[in-house]
């Protein structure tokens, strides 16, 4: 392919991720990287026709080369402004524009001014560092279910970066080469090459991040209740057959704690079900604050609650529910000048050599949590595998007040 072909392949594929990234943009307006990564698209788009323009016109100095450079160096932190902002950190547009500025006014340099190769190798390390800075981040990202789609953005970045490279060794080795803009078919097209599939696939690389953190958010809310943030019942029935699964029998085995809160109806009717939705937020943030950060925890249903608890013995799990009943009756919650007291019942099992499914387990938590109930409520009962529950302790009758 001669020069100009690829250059115009390259603005083809520009507007292509300009317009990908608008588009998407509009779609997901949250996904607040898909502008970062619209201007780069733009800026590559700029540099191309630039360099279009180039081919055809005597064009001045300070729009080609110079503004066409520090365009494609924005193009390319932009991509890593974007990448960045992903990954919860400041864009960085700032020290980018300061760096795209002073691009611009090094062309004036002297030396820059007289040699394109000077230029290439003053610039190509600007550019290998914004490459390196992206693949850095993403390899270096908290490893979860993100990671497979920082793969294809990683290794074009990799890719550009390796061939910037190959082409720094090329100049520095055929020095005699004397470069002139356009003026060398290998540096030209060898460039414009690599950029057309920087760009097509850079494209599909952000796309399919923005895709997969949708999918992820998607997944995550279908699978979270949104009044109190715990796991739903939709997420007990994945986590629990997959711990049931992995783990075997014996005191480190599943146990379930399921709890309800006592006389819920009453709170509801007497202050209204926004308030007992205060109380049911309430109640989890008290349960949250007995219960270790990997305790999984869910609301099955309006004010029952369930934690599945994967390495505890019968005596650690008694001690546990009872703190967390302690907990919950001991801060009333202060809501519209009003102090309402609330309790829970507490049921507790761990899986027994006769229990064949996570449900068995879960449904002797519950006969337990019913046994509590029937007892008085407040108050904590485990189930034994032959059926039989004792309560922990507490007689209290609880209060609303
Ligand atoms: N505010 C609020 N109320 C809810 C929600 N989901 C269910 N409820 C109410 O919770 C109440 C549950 O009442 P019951 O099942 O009779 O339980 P209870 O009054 O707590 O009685 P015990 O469990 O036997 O102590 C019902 O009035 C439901 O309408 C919710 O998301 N918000």
């Amino acid at each position: 392919m001669d020069t100009l072909t690829l250059l115009l392949a390259a603005a083809l594929a520009s507007a292509i991720m300009t317009t990908t990234m608008y588009v998407l943009h509009r779609a997901s307006p949250r996904e607040a990287s898909l502008l970062d990564w619209f201007w780069a698209g733009v800026f590559f788009l700029a540099t191309n026709c630039v360099g279009v323009v180039a081919t055809f016109y005597r064009v001045p100095f300070w729009v080609a080369p110079a503004i066409g450079n520090a365009l494609y160096i924005a193009g390319h932190g932009a991509l890593l402004a974007g990448v960045r902002r992903h990954l919860g950190r400041q864009p960085g547009w700032a020290l980018l524009l300061v760096v795209s500025v002073l691009v611009f006014a090094a062309h004036w340099l002297t030396f820059v001014h007289a040699s394109i190769t000077y230029r290439l190798m003053l610039f190509y390390p600007i550019i290998m560092a914004l490459n390196l800075g992206v693949v850095l981040l993403l390899w270096r990202a908290p490893a979860n279910d993100m990671k497979p789609a920082y793969w294809p953005l990683a290794l074009i970045e990799l890719f550009f970066f390796a061939q910037l490279l190959l082409r720094a060794l090329f100049i520095v080795f055929n020095a005699q080469t004397t470069l002139t803009f356009l003026g060398s078919q290998f540096m030209q097209t060898s460039g414009s090459l690599a950029l057309l599939v920087f760009l097509s696939v850079a494209t599909m690389g952000c796309a399919l991040i923005v895709i997969r953190h949708q999918e992820l958010a998607l997944r995550r809310a279908s699978r979270t209740d949104h009044l109190t943030g715990w796991l739903n019942r939709h997420a007990l029935q994945d986590i629990a057959h997959r711990e049931f699964n992995r783990r075997g029998r014996g005191n480190h085995s599943l146990a379930f704690v399921i709890f309800d809160i006592d006389h819920f109806k009453s709170i509801n009717d007497t202050h209204g079900h926004a308030v007992g939705d205060t109380a049911i937020r309430h109640v989890t943030t008290l349960a949250a604050g007995t219960l270790r950060g990997y305790d999984a925890r869910f609301r099955i249903g309006g004010e029952e609650f369930v934690v599945l608890i994967t390495d505890a013995d019968q005596e650690r799990l008694i001690a546990m529910g009872e703190r967390l009943r302690e907990h919950i009756e001991g801060s009333a919650l202060n809501t519209n000048g009003t102090s309402l007291s609330t309790t829970v019942s507490v049921g507790i099992a761990l899986r027994g050599t006769t229990d064949r499914h996570w449900e068995d387990v879960l449904r002797r938590a519950d006969e337990a949590l019913y046994r509590s109930k029937k007892n008085g409520r407040n108050r904590v009962s485990y189930s034994h595998e032959d059926g039989e529950s004792e309560n922990g302790s507490a007689d209290a009758v609880p209060m609303i007040a």
